[in-house]
């Protein structure tokens, strides 16, 4: 497993060493000694979640506030999927800023996204399935969001804006200034 540092601040990209051999291959997707030892910290995962979504699903971008915040581990069983990542974290050198990377069934590529970021991704192939560790559990009183488009944002979504498919949820965000991520997550 490499560790792939990211403009974000303590946001990484993992890549796993794959073994192939003529019946196809084999790689360890996630182990807490090798993940904790390249990360430096102890990061317990306690939920593991799952979705399948067809072309141009947006979901996104979300996070959950204050201690119910979640640091997750994202990757693609099928398919392929642009991931983005946005720093809500008013403390640090990479606040307000946004890094995306494309995670598919074929490059392997895991994301690590910290506490105090909001997390979204749209995808790029026919279907595709998305699975992820969280070191919180869900609360869904908690959630927060920010607007896959938001202007001040500027996400290159790699998808034209009418093709995203969006849950009634990630349409508005009348609870959000799009322009304001200060005490967002807080
Ligand atoms: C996240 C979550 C949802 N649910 C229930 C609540 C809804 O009835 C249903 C669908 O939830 P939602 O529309 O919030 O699912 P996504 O739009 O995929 O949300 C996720 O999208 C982005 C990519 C994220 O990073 C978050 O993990 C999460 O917000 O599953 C649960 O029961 N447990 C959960 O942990």
């Amino acid at each position: 497993m490499q560790l792939v540092e990211t403009p974000l601040k303590d946001c990484f990209i993992l890549e796993p060493r794959i073994f192939n051999d003529d019946r196809g291959f084999f790689f360890e997707s996630y182990n807490k000694n090798t993940f904790d030892k390249l990360l430096g910290k102890n990061i317990d995962f306690v939920q593991d979640n799952q979705s399948h979504s067809v072309y141009g699903v947006l979901r996104g971008l979300h996070f959950q506030k204050g201690v119910h915040a979640q640091a997750k581990l994202v990757r693609v069983l099928e398919g392929s999927v642009l991931d983005v990542a946005v720093d809500l974290r008013e403390d640090s050198p990479s606040f307000g800023k946004w890094y995306s990377v494309e995670l598919t069934d074929k490059n392997f590529k895991q994301f690590f996204i910290p506490r105090g970021f909001a997390h979204g991704f749209v995808v790029l192939s026919p279907t595709a399935i998305f699975s992820y560790k969280c070191d919180n559990f869900y609360n869904k009183a908690s959630e927060g969001g920010l607007l896959f488009n938001d202007p001040s944002l500027n996400i290159d979504w790699n998808i034209k804006t009418e093709e995203a498919i969006l849950s009634d949820k990630d349409q508005i965000n009348p609870l959000f200034n799009q322009l304001d991520f200060k005490n967002l997550w807080n």
